[in-house]
């Protein structure tokens, strides 16, 4: 399978890292940024193309990984569907606009192509999409990140903001699609509670999610990526594992 990358900054090196040690189970050849030296950087470690606009990309590639910033799944995402190709979404908060994920979904029907949504820097999908089959009576997520993740600074814990996912995606683009994966895997909009804090050095993500399966609470202390400390390391690992996965005849989990 020929891959295509869009966005090439923090999730992008570390799945050309893994395509460069050949841990990637696809050939990622094709790589496109607004910033074309980023481009060209990736595309250098694996002897690959750097793409002048999307469209000669989209000529070349069975599957793009958007990992851009969510205005690209607007502008650019049914562009992808339109031509057949399959689409990973990292920046997955765009998504939370259920008028455009209604479009996508119906463009990816037309044109017989998939739209994948990994789990990125959150845990317990599975279980929740599980859980989902029942009823959920609620779901939270409180995220605590260092101040200079969230682009502020603080001397003390500081709340900023708390309210439900689709705002919140709205007013941190760049820093909570967490709740967005969360709010598709319950089918509900999540509570959201973000948090700078001072005291810790991880991107934090605690979950709970209560149904009449029971209750759910997971917490994930990720590693932040040296690129972009907004962005852990988990989100790309888990579009590496998704893209692992394409080939394999035994799934596990839901
Ligand atoms: N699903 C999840 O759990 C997570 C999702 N993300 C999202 O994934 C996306 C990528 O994250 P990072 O690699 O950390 O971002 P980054 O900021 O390090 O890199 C993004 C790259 O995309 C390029 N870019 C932005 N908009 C573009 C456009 N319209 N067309 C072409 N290039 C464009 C930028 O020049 C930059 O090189 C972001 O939207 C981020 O919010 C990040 C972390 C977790
Ligand atoms: O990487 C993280 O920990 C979370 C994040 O930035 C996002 O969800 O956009």
């Amino acid at each position: 399978m020929k891959v295509g990358i869009l966005g090439c900054g923090a999730i992008a090196n570390i799945i050309t890292n893994f395509a460069v040690e050949g841990k990637l189970g696809v050939d990622l050849n094709f790589f496109y940024d607004r910033d074309m030296e980023r481009a060209e950087n990736l595309a250098s470690q694996v002897d690959g193309t750097v793409a002048l606009d999307i469209n000669s990309m989209l000529e070349n590639v069975d599957l793009v990984i958007e990992a851009a910033a969510p205005q690209a799944v607007s502008e650019t995402v049914p562009l992808v569907l339109e031509h057949g190709v399959d689409v990973i979404i990292m920046s997955i908060g765009a998504l939370m606009d259920t008028e455009l994920r209604k479009t996508l979904e119906n463009l990816a029907a037309k044109n017989n192509a998939k739209i994948y949504a990994p789990s990125g820097a959150i845990v317990g999908l599975d279980g929740i999409k599980a859980a989902s089959i029942g009823k959920i009576q609620s779901a939270t997520l409180v995220t605590r990140k260092p101040p200079r993740s969230l682009g502020v600074s603080a001397e003390e814990e500081t709340i900023l903001y708390e309210g439900k996912a689709g705002d919140a995606v709205r007013k941190f683009p760049m820093n909570i699609n967490v709740a967005a994966a969360l709010s598709l895997a319950c089918g509900k909009e999540v509570d959201v509670k973000i948090i700078a804090d001072p005291s810790v050095d991880r991107n934090m993500h605690e979950v709970q999610v209560i149904g009449d399966f029971g209750e759910i609470k997971t917490i994930t202390q990720n590693v932040r990526c040296s690129m972009n400390p907004k962005t852990s390391v988990m989100a790309a690992y888990s579009a590496i594992k998704l893209l692992n996965s394409l080939n394999e005849t035994f799934r596990i989990g839901t």
